[in-house]
């Protein structure tokens, strides 16, 4: 049986599970082939043992079927495939065979580098929130120059946290990461779309660590700001003094990796510094926007390095959870708020936390300084110029609606499984315009293109990319759409 064996039962598996749950538990699995034995090697074992209960027998299932009914024993075991087991590429393979930190290699500093360097300034070390009236700031026990960078939003713990079927996974693995900094789940990875709470569970861990250990050196910074300080030491003869400080910490938080993307010399900085804490087993908690391996000019063996402990999205939150979070809000601002009214705006907004957080603080602000009841018709007043907004917003069935009828096809068409190419480009095009025009989240879009896996969405975008440049036919069309559908 030959090894890829394994990458067609994974393929089988995406198909079966969702997307966070193939994420999550299947796809960090490695795996190595010897007579007739399959290993499959977890990040740790929390992981395995996930694993081990409730796919398991699914694998073997599969497997076998792969296998002409003949099904080959499989083991598992905490740790990463010998080298050569699997088709990796050829910088992980250097990684793994070294386990080490390894000799830099000196990439030159990019002009996105410098660039970032000069816009992050001084003062922009913090992520502000300027959504939320509760932030402070709160510097932790951090050394030297980089003290001003290090703070701690002390309104997001996991007390002002509302767990909802969409976030309980980040956040049980996030509390974990919390009670048990370094241990098994290094580095933790958040991801997923705008505003949906992946800072907020970061700083809580970060408050939650130093709660339990006053004194823990926890860094919490956005990507730009790791940027602009390694160009900056770089420019001061400081690099060694920047080494050592990220070297030092208990923990490293950093948010939006996807800002490393292109910037080489950051990359190869953080990927030092991250095997550093990793072997020194201290924490590192990083977030982005995307799954790591979706992350576009981002060196592989960092992306590789990033699946090494867990994994996790953060889904938008469904309606019981926006109701139950702008309770919360509400009651954090002293501002009562019937569970109608609460319906009412959850009903409505449904992109992000952070705009319903924002919506209810309009509401609030208004009722306020006029003294009103918040009711459902008070409410529709307050939002009116959001909510004629988000009504004008483009949905993904709009769009399906007027790509069908621009290449006269049918909506079915789209979302059937015909790979004709009368079909397919189309199909192409509205999955991208989908993701270009609204707020869905790649999961989302597949699911609406007749539960298609999200990879097949991130193929179409890069695709209608890639064709705009080379084909006038589509780059017309596509402008087309987007007067269409923005006008
Ligand atoms: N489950 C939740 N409970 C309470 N508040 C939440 C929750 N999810 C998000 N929020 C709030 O929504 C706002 C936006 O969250 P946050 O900044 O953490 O989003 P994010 O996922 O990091 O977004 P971005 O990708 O833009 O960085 C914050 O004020 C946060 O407190």
């Amino acid at each position: 049986m030959p090894n890829t064996m394994w990458h067609q039962c994974l393929e089988v598996l995406r198909d079966e599970f969702p997307a966070q749950q193939f994420n999550t538990w299947l796809r960090p699995l490695q795996s190595d082939l010897r007579e007739g034995q399959l290993m499959l090697f977890a990040p740790n074992r929390f992981v395995m043992d996930w694993v081990n209960e409730k796919y398991l027998r699914r694998i073997e299932e599969v497997l076998k079927d792969l296998n002409g009914g003949q099904a080959p024993r499989v083991n598992m075991k905490v740790g990463s495939a010998p080298r050569n087991s699997e088709p990796v590429s050829r910088s992980e393979v250097s990684v793994r065979s070294s386990g080490a930190v390894q000799e830099e290699s000196g990439s030159r500093v990019t002009e996105e580098e410098k660039g970032v360097a000069v816009s992050a300034g001084d003062n922009t070390s913090v992520r502000a929130k300027p959504s939320n009236p509760s932030y402070e700031r709160r510097p932790v026990q951090v050394e030297g120059d980089i003290k001003h960078q290090s703070f701690l939003n002390e309104g997001f713990t996991f007390d002002t946290f509302v767990e909802g079927k969409s976030n309980q996974l980040a956040r049980a693995a996030s509390m974990q990461v919390a009670e048990n900094p370094g241990g098994a789940y290094n580095p933790l990875f958040l991801y997923g779309g705008v505003g949906l709470g992946k800072t907020h569970l970061m700083h809580a861990i970060g408050n939650e660590i130093v709660r339990r250990k006053p004194g823990a050196k926890v860094a919490y910074l956005r990507s730009e700001r790791f940027v602009a300080d390694m160009v900056k030491a770089l420019q001061l003869n400081a690099i060694n003094e920047f080494k050592r400080y990220y070297r030092s910490v208990d923990a490293l938080l950093i948010d939006d990796i996807q800002f490393f993307a292109r910037k080489e010399r950051s990359q190869e900085e953080f990927f030092h510094t991250f095997n550093a804490l990793l072997e020194g087993g201290q924490q590192v908690i990083v977030t982005c926007d995307r799954f790591p391996k979706e992350i576009v000019d981002m060196e592989e063996r960092l992306k590789s390095r990033f699946g090494w402990g867990l994994t996790v999205m953060v889904e938008p939150p469904e309606l019981e959870t926006r109701v139950a979070i702008l309770m919360k809000k509400a009651d954090q601002a002293n501002v009562k708020l019937s569970s109608e009214a609460a319906f009412f705006i959850a009903q409505k907004i449904r992109s992000n936390v952070r705009e319903l957080e924002g919506a209810l603080r309009l509401v609030i602000a208004n009722a306020h300084f006029t003294g009103s009841e918040i009711t459902p018709p008070f409410i529709r007043e307050s939002l009116k110029d959001l909510l004629a907004l988000h009504e004008k917003q483009v949905s993904i069935d709009n769009i399906q609606r007027t790509v069908a009828e621009y290449y006269k096809i049918k909506v079915a068409d789209l979302l059937s499984k015909r790979r004709t190419r009368t079909v397919t480009r189309p199909r192409q095009v509205a999955m991208s315009l989908s993701k270009e025009l609204t707020n869905h989240s790649l999961p989302e879009i597949g699911d609406a293109f007749g539960g298609r896996d999200h990879t097949t969405v991130l193929h179409a975008c890069k695709k209608i990319v890639e064709l705009q440049e080379t084909d006038p036919g589509i780059r017309e069309d596509y402008q087309n759409f987007m007067r269409l559908l923005t006008t």
